[in-house]
C-alpha cells in the first residue's frame, strides 16, 4: 500500500476473528494489543482509521461455551456475541485508553443500511466520532442480525463502510499472507501481489471455511473487487505478522500482501449507496436489447418505460430494483421512480419520466 509514501487521510482497517484468537479459543490480548499500538501510530501521524473489529463471538464462546448446555446455533451466536462484544471493546477501550485515545462502538445490521436515510444517520454517527478524534469501533450487531437478514460477513460490512466512509484504503487483516494462486497449504502457491480492476480471482479460492470466521476468501475477493472498482484502495494481509500496519501504511517496508488497484474514477456517494443495497433489492425490471444497449454504451443513459419488457415482484417508489438483460442476466441495480403497479401499466410506454434516472443507476 505505501510503497509510495503516501499517506491517507482516512482508512478502514477490518481485523479477522483469526486474528484476535488464539488456536485454542481464548482472545489474543497480545495481538490486540499490539494492533492497538499501530493503530495508535497510524492516529498520531494524522491518519483517521475506522475499526470494523470481528472476534465478539469467539470472546463470547471462550468465556460461556463450558457454562451453558445445548443450545441452538442461533441463539449461541446471540448468546456468545452479547457477552463476547461486551469484552472485546472494554479490551479495545483501555488499550486506546493508554494512548489518550478514546473509541466508541458501533453495531450495525444490514437492515440499517438499506434506507438512504438510515444510511446517512449511520454515516453521520461516524463523521461524528472522527471530528471528535475518536476511533469507531464496527461490528454487526449479532445479537438481532439472523439468517437472511445478516452480512455475508465482516468483509462485507467493512466494504461497505470503506465506500459509505469515503475512505482511501480498507485494509482487511487475517491469518494469511494474502491470496495465494493454489491451495495456501501448497509450497508451490504464491500470494498474488496486484490485482488490476476487473480481475477475477475466484479460480484461486479454496471455498472452505475457516473455523471461526464466517465468509472465509471468497468474501474477502468479491469485496475487494468491489470496493477497488469504487475507486478504494484494498490490501488483504496477514494480522498476525508483527508491524503489519506500520509496514503498509507508514513505512516503506515491502511487506507482503494482496493489493487490489484502485479504479480511478470513484463512484458518486448516492450510487455507492446504490451499489451496497444490492441484497436489498425488492423486483426488478426486464430490459430490451435496446435499453440494454443504451445504458451499457452511456453512463448518461436512463431507464425508460419503453424499453422495459417485464416488471418482476412489488415494490415501493424509491425501493432498490435490479436491472436485468433480455436474457436474465443481472446488469445492475438502481432506485425506482415509481411503484411496480405504476411501473407495470406504463411499460412500453414512450415520453415518460424515467423509471431510472442515471443518477440512480448502478451498474455491474
Ligand atoms: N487462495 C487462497 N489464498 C488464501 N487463503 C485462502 C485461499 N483459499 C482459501 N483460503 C482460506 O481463507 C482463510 C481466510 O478467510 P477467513 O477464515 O474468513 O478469515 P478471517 O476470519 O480473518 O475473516 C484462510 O485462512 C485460508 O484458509
Ligand atoms: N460479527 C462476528 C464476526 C463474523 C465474521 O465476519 O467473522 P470474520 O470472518 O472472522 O471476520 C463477531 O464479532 O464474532
Amino acid at each position: 500500500m505505501n510503497c509510495e509514501s503516501k499517506k491517507y487521510r482516512r482508512i478502514v482497517i477490518k481485523i479477522g476473528s483469526n486474528v484476535l484468537t488464539r488456536e485454542d479459543g481464548r482472545p489474543d490480548t497480545t495481538r490486540i494489543s499490539a494492533l492497538v499500538d499501530q493503530v495508535a501510530g497510524l492516529y498520531r501521524a494524522g491518519v483517521e482509521v475506522i475499526l470494523v473489529s470481528s472476534g465478539a463471538v469467539a470472546s463470547g464462546r471462550s468465556i460461556l461455551e463450558q457454562k451453558v448446555g445445548r443450545i441452538d446455533t442461533v441463539s449461541a451466536r446471540q448468546l456468545f456475541s452479547a457477552v463476547g462484544q461486551v469484552k472485546l471493546l472494554n479490551r479495545y477501550y483501555d488499550l486506546f485508553n493508554e494512548y489518550g485515545i478514546a473509541c466508541g462502538q458501533v453495531l450495525t445490521t444490514k437492515e440499517s443500511l438499506s434506507t438512504r436515510r438510515q444510511y446517512l444517520n449511520q454515516r453521520n454517527c461516524m463523521e461524528a466520532m472522527l471530528a471528535a478524534g475518536v476511533v469507531p469501533i464496527v461490528n454487526e450487531n449479532d445479537t438481532i442480525s439472523v439468517t437472511e437478514l445478516m452480512f455475508t460477513d465482516n468483509d462485507e460490512l467493512s466494504g461497505l463502510v470503506a465506500a459509505m466512509m469515503d475512505a482511501e484504503a480498507l485494509v482487511i487483516l487475517s491469518n494469511i499472507d494474502g491470496i495465494y494462486d493454489g491451495s495456501p497449504a501448497d509450497p508451490a502457491s504464491q500470494v498474488i501481489r496486484r490485482v488490476a480492476p476487473g480481475r477475477d480471482l475466484s479460480q484461486y479460492i479454496d471455498t472452505a471455511r475457516s473455523s471461526r470466521g464466517r465468509g472465509g476468501m471468497t468474501t474477502k475477493s468479491r469485496i475487494s473487487s468491489r470496493a477497488a472498482g469504487e475507486g478504494i484502495e484494498v490490501v488483504i494481509a496477514n494480522g498476525r505478522r508483527d508491524g503489519i500496519l506500520t509496514d503498509l501504511i507508514l513505512t516503506n517496508r515491502d511487506v507482503v500482501c494482496t493489493r487490489f488497484e484502485a479504479a480511478p474514477r470513484p463512484a458518486s456517494g448516492v450510487k455507492k449507496w446504490i451499489a451496497s443495497s444490492e441484497g436489498f433489492a425488492k423486483g426488478a425490471l426486464r430490459l430490451d436489447a435496446g435499453a440494454a444497449a443504451a445504458i451499457s454504451q452511456s453512463k448518461a443513459a436512463s431507464i425508460l418505460a419503453v424499453g422495459v419488457t417485464a416488471v418482476e415482484g412489488e415494490f415501493e417508489r424509491d425501493d432498490i430494483v435490479r436491472i436485468l438483460s433480455p436474457e436474465g442476466t443481472p446488469l445492475g441495480v438502481g432506485r425506482i421512480s415509481c411503484d411496480s403497479a405504476t411501473a407495470q401499466r406504463n411499460l412500453g410506454r414512450k415520453g415518460l419520466k424515467p423509471l431510472i434516472h442515471c443518477d440512480y443507476l448502478y451498474l455491474e
